[in-house]
């Protein structure tokens, strides 16, 4: 829809002077705060919050507008401090603006780094990890466990393992993650610097910039570490284990034909990128489908009886038949409809002005999509806040954006390019947890009373950890 003259702003509540909308969004649940002013002002909403004009994005109807129709304009992201300092001046793949630099690393993605046969090559490292926790999880057999913590190391361990391979020591690893998690919170907070980006000093008034600054450090000094030690031991050992990500990268580096230049900046930007982008989000996704199935029963019982069918006598579940677990796979699909990893995806950023349904939507507006609101539309889904994983049986929504009513991974051109590794890492562990244990909630919950209250935090996650007792299940 083109159209020269200026078209109205899409309604929005009132603004004040100075901080327009900002008072209105606070809450602790922002995509419940967002979806309710949404219910009011309609789907395409706009929010002045301090110097930056925003449009919240509620319908599928409005993200097709977004993903498919003006994606080619659609497809930059906001400039945000912490992730500035944090990914090398965003020359990262998720907060790199649209152009040659991120079209060279999502080529990259597709041809090499993320494919679902290099993705496939890491089958064994996610086999020793689910194996290590089901061991774990076994070893405690009949009492309170806490399935989070263990349910986010697993995750984690298998990006690390198939980002830097076999190597890297168990304290290294915790170094890195917990430095991952601060990135992640520093990254998801509000910074209220970012909404008036003429008053720079703010950054440092609030204290961000310097503490950033620190936690740059610390992150580079030991991606510094890792490619040093992993370089030093490729020429010592000439080892053949197969390649992480690591390798490939730093491979891709040497090609002469390759037609730009990856620098050692842009390596530990992919690689940092690879681990804040991979591990919180399907480690989220995991927690919350045990939740879910927790919660009802009767899924359990249904996703329970087909993994122990179709693995029957085999004393584990490997990934040789994971792809017949149809319910199994509609209960991922259902845990992202409900509880997607990135609620608000992430923001995109308008080059140009256009026009949406008859309103100006400017350049330079951010654009922020509510997938969690669109998940639970009513209009499009049938008893909308009901896990019934069911209804993804017979369909043929994907994870590929092309079914507006469902875009946990996002769309368009900026679409999560780790689809297949997410889902991969989600799968196995889960139809292990269900294959090999019985599950029972501690001190008399119920799973009528169980608790599924949201918390907000660098994804929005289940409250409290989940505490539950494994029963070790004997064909
Ligand atoms: C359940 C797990 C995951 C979910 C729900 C998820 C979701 C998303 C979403 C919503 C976006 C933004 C898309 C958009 O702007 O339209 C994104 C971007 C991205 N994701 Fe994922 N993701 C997951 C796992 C992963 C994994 C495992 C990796 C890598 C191994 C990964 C790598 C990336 C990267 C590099 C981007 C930036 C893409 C760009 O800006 O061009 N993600 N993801």
């Amino acid at each position: 829809q083109k159209s020269k003259k200026t078209l109205p702003l899409p309604p929005g509540p009132r603004k004040l002077p100075l901080i327009g909308n900002i008072h209105q969004i606070v809450g602790s649940l922002p995509h419940h705060v967002l979806r309710n002013l949404s219910d009011k002002y309609g789907p395409l909403m706009h929010l002045q919050l301090g110097e930056t004009s925003n449009v919240i994005v509620s319908s599928s109807e409005m993200a097709k507008e977004i993903f498919k129709t003006h994606d080619l304009i659609m497809s930059n992201r906001p400039d945000i401090f912490a992730a500035k300092i944090l990914t090398y001046n965003n020359t990262d793949i998720g907060f790199s603006p649209y152009g040659s630099h991120w079209r060279n690393l999502r080529k990259i993605c597709s041809l090499e780094l993320l494919t679902v046969n290099r993705v496939r090559s890491f089958r064994l490292i996610r086999e020793e990890q689910v194996s290590t926790l089901v061991k774990d999880v076994m070893s405690s057999t009949g009492s309170v466990i806490n399935l989070s913590h263990k349910i986010f190391s697993t995750v984690s361990s298998m990006i690390v393992r198939a980002a830097f391979g076999r190597n890297s020591g168990n304290e290294e690893q915790e170094a890195l993650l917990s430095i991952v998690d601060d990135i992640a919170k520093l990254v998801a907070v509000f910074s209220v610097a970012d909404l008036f980006p003429s008053i720079e000093v703010l950054h440092a008034i609030t204290g961000m910039k310097a503490k950033l600054g620190r936690v740059h450090k610390l992150s580079d000094q030991m991606l510094e570490t890792i490619i040093r030690d992993q370089k030093e031991r490729k020429a010592r050992d000439n080892e053949n284990d197969g390649e992480n990500l690591l390798d490939v990268l730093l491979r891709i580096q040497e090609q002469k034909d390759l037609g730009f230049t990856l620098t050692h900046d842009h390596i530990k930007a992919v690689i940092l990128d690879v681990f804040n982008a991979g591990s919180e989000t399907s480690s989220t996704a995991l927690e919350w489908a045990m939740a879910e199935l927790i919660k009802n029963p009767s899924a359990m019982a249904k996703a329970q009886a087909e993994v122990r069918r179709v693995y029957k006598g085999r004393e584990f579940v490997d990934e040789s038949e994971i792809h017949e677990l149809k319910y199994l796979s509609s209960v991922v699909k259902e845990t992202l409809r409900l509880h997607p990893s990135g609620v608000f995806l992430l923001p995109r950023e308008s080059t140009e002005r256009c026009a949406i349904k008859g309103y100006e939507i400017p350049a330079k507006t951010r654009i922020v999509v509510n997938a969690w609101a669109i998940g639970r539309d009513p209009k499009h889904w049938d008893e909308a806040d009901t896990f019934k994983p069911e209804r993804f049986l017979d369909s043929p929504i994907d994870f590929q954006g092309a079914n507006m009513n469902f875009i946990p991974f996002g769309g368009g051109r900026r679409i999560c390019p780790g689809i297949n590794f997410a889902i991969s890492s989600i799968e196995l562990p889960l139809a292990n947890l269900l294959y090999h244990f019985d599950w029972k909630l501690p001190n008399g919950i119920t799973p009528e009373n169980f608790d599924m209250t949201e918390k907000f935090a660098a994804s929005v996650r289940i409250s409290e950890n989940l505490q539950l007792i494994p029963i070790g299940y004997q064909p």
